[in-house]
């Protein structure tokens, strides 16, 4: 087959997302999805989109190019990346940005010893937010580079919030700090520490008998995710949540703000508005999956981030037809 076969582990909201894309690119084929739950249990957006248990993994399948790993960085990815990298090329958006370095090399290890071609901690922050980061400081090496998030729905910190014990359900939204962000587009350069920076707003349906206090200070506590901001938690019920909380949007942007020479200012800026960000991140995914296969047939094997990615590679076109049409 000339199309690129693709996997999908785990189907939640980036799941649907990366199903929904892949439909969106012709040169991409879906396998299936593997589930932990029981595959009947799962009801796929695609009739003809098949759900099979994990199991299903076990034997060395050569009808699959690269699985797409959509599970939860907090407790999912840290297990399946480096299992699933072990016998496929496999692509993930591992967001836990302090364990990335250990991430890459369980990643790696397997990938190595495999073969295979692992690009890890893609989407968009990690992925196209990274990029722009380097981007900014590669070229501007004068000058201060600054992230903000939203308002949006981040899923890594619902997923998180999602794992507490305690909690049936729940989403986290990121708030930038607007004066932190008028300061900045008015030319200041500010220290901002993690806390001026942003702020967490979690909304939380109590498990039965589960003590709020007990799941607040597990949530605001939490390591990486939620210790370093200032953390909100609100107790809603289940019907709030599912008509006050449905749609994920969310958006941000990278600047990069310097001088080349005494005076001379310039700016970079990469911003993005998402309506959908399983979507979005989904479809950033699909294309990294797409470099993934192109890595591994070139026999380019191991765990890579997108700084090791050529950007060409990303594209349904050839080198060729990029040089021609593109530059
Ligand atoms: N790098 C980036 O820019 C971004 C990264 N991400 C990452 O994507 C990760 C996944 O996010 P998201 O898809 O929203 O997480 P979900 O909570 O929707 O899904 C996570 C996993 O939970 C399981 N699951 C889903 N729905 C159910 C259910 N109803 N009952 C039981 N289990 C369920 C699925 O595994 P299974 O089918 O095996 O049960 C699924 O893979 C986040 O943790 C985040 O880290 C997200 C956005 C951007
Ligand atoms: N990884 C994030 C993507 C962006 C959003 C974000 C945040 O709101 O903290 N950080 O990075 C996500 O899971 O949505």
């Amino acid at each position: 087959s000339t199309q690129i076969r693709i996997g999908i582990v785990g189907y939640g909201n980036l799941g649907r997302g990366v199903e929904t894309a892949i439909a969106l690119n012709p040169d991409m084929e879906l396998v299936g999805v593997f589930t932990r739950r029981a595959p009947a249990s799962v009801e796929p957006v695609g009739a003809a989109t098949q759900v099979f248990p994990m199991s299903a993994l076990d034997t060395d399948r050569d009808d699959i190019d690269v699985l797409i790993l959509c599970g939860g960085s907090r407790s999912d990815l840290p297990e399946q990346s480096p299992a699933q990298a072990a016998r496929y090329s496999i692509v993930d958006s591992y967001d836990n940005h302090a364990r990335i370095p250990d991430h890459f090399a369980a990643v790696d290890a397997a990938a190595r010893a495999a073969g295979t071609t692992a690009v890890i901690s893609t989407g968009w922050d990690p992925g196209l937010f990274s990029l722009n980061r380097v981007f900014g400081e590669a070229i501007l090496a004068e000058g201060s580079t600054y992230t903000f998030w939203g308002r949006g729905l981040s899923q890594g910190h619902s997923d998180a919030l999602r794992r507490v014990p305690g909690v049936a359900a729940g989403v986290q939204y990121t708030l930038p700090s607007e004066p932190s962000i008028e300061r900045i587009r008015a030319g200041a350069t500010p220290e901002l520490s993690t806390r001026e920076r942003h702020t967490r707003e979690c909304y939380v349906v109590l498990a039965e008998g589960a003590d709020a206090e007990t799941v607040r200070a597990d949530i605001v506590n939490m390591p990486d995710y939620f210790e370093p901001f200032d953390t909100t938690v609100h107790f809603i019920s289940e019907h709030e949540l599912a008509s006050d909380h449905r749609g994920m949007p969310h958006g941000g942007f990278v600047i990069r703000s310097g001088t080349t020479s005494d005076g001379t200012a310039q700016v970079i800026e990469y911003s993005l508005a998402l309506d959908s960000n399983p979507e979005f991140t989904a479809s950033v995914l699909v294309a990294y999956a797409r470099a993934a296969a192109r890595m591994n047939r070139a026999g380019d094997v191991g765990a890579k981030t997108v700084y090791d990615v050529a950007p060409g590679l990303l594209s349904p076109l050839s080198a060729e037809e990029l040089r021609a049409g593109y530059l």
